[in-house]
């Protein structure tokens, strides 16, 4: 195994010395192992085989009509159809996206009805995978559990006095941009990026940082590619290995990383940290990658005034951020990433 450059945190140990660790990872690195969570393995065999099931014997065209619409937030995206970093050329990679998730009665994927589906089963979800709904609302609830639970942490190693501060901007039946996507990066890259030199095919994700509050990754043995630039000061990539559970009969610690939208609410105490997927030259690699990240947004009308800590407070640079709610924060970044793409 390759050597890990980020801290394993368990957060079923005491809370006190689990905050401050994981208050010291946020700000340093920005992405974290985190340890003591409820996923057996067993569940999460299951839900990567439901992934590797649905986009392996899927045909392409089928796949295509549950394509990914915005307003809807849950679907399919397509090998080619995202970019991260425009100076890469396209992901090559295929995702589907389970969204409009309402954590108190565990549906997922309801239709909204102001979205303008091109076809019908674009508010549906395909068979194979509605098949499986207990097998993915049993997780849905887990890793919900898990970041509220990261959250309260923050706000005590934050000082923060409401320890519900963040968990209770997350109310489990309202509105929010919550997501589980499942991800597969093929082995093989078969579209055609010969015709401009300055594209680099080895890229699977370009390098970003995410939009949200926090990400909560599951990756599986031998099939890393994850890449993170941790040294503010170097533009050096160091690479996120697999680690095996601590736990008997439970799945590996998730890979967690905090997102722009809580970096800009506690005034950058909490780093969010630049990455990408490489399948990089000379690796023995012998399959796809799958993986399966929940993203975390706070419900859509939460305002994001500064937190109300000293640490953060202490952070500041004298310039307040305008007060933004959690959609409008989105909204922002989507139409930044927009305008760099035009210039
Ligand atoms: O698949 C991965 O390891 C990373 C995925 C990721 O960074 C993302 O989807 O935002
Ligand atoms: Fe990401």
């Amino acid at each position: 195994m390759s050597s890990n450059p980020l801290q394993i945190i368990d957060i079923s140990q005491p809370e006190q010395a689990t905050a401050t660790k994981l208050l010291d990872a946020a700000r340093e690195q920005g992405f974290l192992f985190v340890d003591g969570h409820d996923f057996t393995q067993e569940e999460v065999d299951l839900l990567f085989e439901l992934s590797n099931r649905f986009f392996t014997t899927t045909p392409h065209e089928e796949k295509l009509k549950y394509f990914f619409d915005a307003v809807n937030n849950f679907g399919y995206t397509d090998f080619s159809s995202e970019q991260l970093d425009l100076t890469k050329g396209r992901d090559f990679k295929e995702c589907y996206n389970f969204g409009s998730i309402n954590f108190s009665n565990g549906t997922f994927n309801t239709p909204n009805p102001e979205a303008k589906v091109s076809s019908p089963e674009q508010n549906e979800t395909p068979e194979l995978l509605k098949n499986q709904s207990d097998l993915i609302v049993s997780i849905l609830h887990k890793y919900h559990r898990v970041a509220t639970e990261i959250l309260r942490l923050i706000t005590i190693a934050l000082e923060i006095e409401d320890h519900s501060f963040f968990t209770a901007k997350m109310k489990p039946n309202q509105k929010n941009g919550c997501v589980m996507r499942f991800l597969r990066y093929p082995l093989i890259r078969d579209d055609d990026l010969q015709g401009d030199s300055t594209l680099d095919p080895t890229i699977r994700a370009g390098a970003h940082t995410d939009y949200g509050a926090l990400a909560l990754l599951m990756q599986r043995n031998g099939q890393q590619g994850l890449e993170l630039q941790i040294d503010k000061t170097s533009e050096e990539w160091v690479k996120v290995p697999f680690v095996p559970p601590k736990y008997q009969g439970k799945a590996p610690p998730l890979v967690v990383n905090f997102g722009d939208m809580l970096s800009y609410w506690t005034n950058g105490v909490l780093r969010s940290t630049n990455h990408r997927v490489k399948f990089s030259p000379g690796e023995t690699r012998t399959s796809d990658r799958y993986s399966i990240v929940f993203f975390v947004h706070p419900d859509a009308n939460t305002t994001l005034d500064a937190v109300p800590s000293k640490i953060v407070e202490d952070a500041s640079d004298g310039n307040t951020n305008p007060t933004l709610t959690a959609l409008q924060y989105l909204q922002k970044r989507l139409k930044e990433t927009y305008e760099w793409q035009q210039s």
